[in-house]
């Protein structure tokens, strides 16, 4: 009898087939610590859990039988996914069931934001009747940015062009072409923060989205935007955000998500009437309750009864054979790709990954994983891609993956070379594995350089003139980082150049914008590779 911990609430409705299936046994146990989840986990094949049950390492220590941890919704940025990993625990979640509820939601707190339904309903109850205070805007005829036009983006750019907005949309994977198609403009961060009248945020929480939208696109925002995060607290700067609407350059604001939840009660979202909230709710309606804890349900079940399953979020089993050939590389795979996306400008269309040598006597569909995971995590966010579910995540995006293999390495025994296309370029990166020495980036585009993959790296494109290395290492230098190592590599002297250097620490941004006012120096990239 395989027993499944419900720790959340969750639609009884979506765990019936559980409660129903003859070999499991349902607990449902809400509002436990962590102690409390301590004692009592091991006993358990499977949990179930939504935002609030914190997963932990902890608790996962304590899971001696815990075969799959299921979340009924779409983050889980509540689940130790690497504790999860390194105890073959498979995590899951619900992608699609909620994604309506949540965009229904965004439109709710635009609407509410737009018509100050929630202060004047307060005045309103309070005896007040206040026809003045309240004069709203219309949706109708104006910009709306959405960023991150994945599920719940995209649909509610669909619904705001039912509105009459101007939709312009940023994404990492979004073309002109899969734009038009939608009906909206593909736009950059910063277009969307100068014109639009309103703005939504649809993204994962990552290091790159995190602050996002913060203090220098306050600056130059458009005067009386109104703004929704339905997403995750974090990708909008709530210090920065309560600043612009004292200033009178953000008309109001609708919160669902905090950066710390519950909020403190002092948090100054919660005292400022420009600024609406809701708590988390986006995903809260009967509909979305019961299609995630469906979903859910089905996917934990086959995982018990060693089924095939979907929506894995960590790591997949690799048959050993397999894995022992493999996994010296799965590490330089997944770098080449975060390096190479990373690199890239514009939304990727196609993937050609060519393996050389020694690698090309075995089956490297693991490792083409691994690099479209390095890939696809940088924008997707590492919690939300893994070696089951990348390649699902190119197709979905319509990018197309070309592996090649071939007997010969030129100078190596190994080498994997990665080069992503894009509208109007195509990057390529290559690397292998040296005995005795680890991972090496051993080419840029055309030119050869040997670069370990790890730590931050600032890729600099400059013409081989004398005098420019020192200029470089005196403004490092000037700001106080350290430059551990660095390479130059140029095809003719005198001609185009690159230079790699790895950094101790995150470079400021001043200092790649002055580095940008060196002569010769014609472009620099901080690149970061955990
Ligand atoms: N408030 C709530 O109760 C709910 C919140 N959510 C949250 O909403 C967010 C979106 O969910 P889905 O649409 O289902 O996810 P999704 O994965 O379908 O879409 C996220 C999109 O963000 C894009 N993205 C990543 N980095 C970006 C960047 N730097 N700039 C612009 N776009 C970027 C990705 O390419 C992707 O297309 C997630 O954070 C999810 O946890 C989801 C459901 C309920
Ligand atoms: O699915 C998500 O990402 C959500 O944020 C929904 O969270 P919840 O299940 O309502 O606690």
């Amino acid at each position: 009898m395989f027993k499944v911990l419900v720790s959340d609430p969750i639609s009884d409705m979506g765990i019936q087939q559980l409660m129903d299936a003859p070999d499991v046994a349902v607990d449902k146990k809400t509002g436990l610590s962590e102690d409390e989840l301590v004692a009592i986990i091991g006993e358990y094949d499977a949990l179930l859990v939504r935002s609030q049950t914190r997963v932990t390492a902890r608790i996962m220590e304590a899971a001696k039988s815990l075969k799959v941890v299921g979340r009924a919704g779409v983050g889980v940025d509540n689940i130790d996914l690497q504790a999860a990993t390194q105890r073959g625990i498979i995590v899951i979640n619900a992608p699609d069931g909620n994604t309506i509820t949540t965009c229904e939601h965004t439109f709710a707190m635009m609407m509410a934001l737009a018509r100050h339904i929630p202060q004047a309903y307060a005045k309103t109850v309070g005896g007040t009747w206040d026809r003045k205070s309240f004069l709203g805007v219309e949706l109708r005829n104006k910009v709306l940015g959405v960023l991150g036009m994945g599920r719940i983006g995209s649909e509610v750019a669909k619904r705001a062009k039912a509105f009459g907005m101007e939709i312009l949309g940023y994404d990492p994977f979004l073309t002109e072409e899969k734009a038009a198609k939608l009906g909206i403009k593909l736009a950059s961060v910063d277009e969307i923060v100068r014109n639009a009248d309103f703005m939504t945020v649809h993204t994962p929480l990552t290091p790159e989205t995190r602050h996002m939208i913060g203090p220098d696109q306050f600056a130059v925002m458009k005067k009386g935007m109104r703004i929704v995060n339905c997403a995750r607290g974090g990708i909008i700067d709530e210090q920065a955000l309560v600043q612009a609407v004292n200033e009178g350059i953000v008309a109001g604001a609708a919160f669902d998500v905090f950066e710390s939840e519950p909020p403190a009660p002092d948090h100054p979202f919660l005292s400022n009437p420009k600024i609406i909230v809701t708590p988390h709710l986006g995903a809260s309606t009967v509909e979305a309750q019961e299609n995630v804890a469906i979903d859910v349900s089905e996917q934990v079940l086959h995982i018990l009864r060693n089924e095939p399953f979907q929506n894995a979020v960590n790591m997949p089993p690799i048959p050993a054979n397999v894995m022992t050939k493999l996994q010296p590389y799965f590490e330089l795979g997944e770098k080449l790709g975060s390096f190479i996306t990373q690199l890239l400008n514009g939304a990727v269309e196609e993937i050609n990954i060519s393996f050389s040598g020694e690698l090309a006597e075995v089956d490297t569909q693991p490792l083409t994983r691994y690099i479209a995971k390095g890939i696809f995590g940088h924008h997707l966010g590492a919690d939300q891609v893994n070696i089951i579910n990348s390649l699902h995540l190119a197709k979905e995006r319509g990018v197309n993956i070309v592996t090649s293999q071939s007997q010969t390495a030129k100078d190596f025994t190994n080498l994997i070379t990665v080069s992503l296309r894009a509208k109007n370029e195509t990057r390529l990166v290559a690397g292998t594995l040296l005995t005795g020495y680890g991972p090496r980036i051993v080419q840029i585009d055309r030119f050869t350089v040997d670069v370990p993959p790890v730590g931050h790296l600032v890729l600099i494109s400059h013409n081989d003139k004398p005098g420019i290395i020192g200029r470089i290492g005196t403004l490092f230098g000037s700001k106080e980082v350290n430059i551990a190592t660095m390479q130059v590599g140029r095809q003719i002297e005198g001609g185009a150049a690159i230079m790699v250097l790895s950094v101790d620490k995150g470079v400021p941004k001043e200092l790649l914008s002055e580095m940008l006012e060196l002569p010769d120096l014609n472009k620099a990239k901080e690149i970061i590779l955990s």
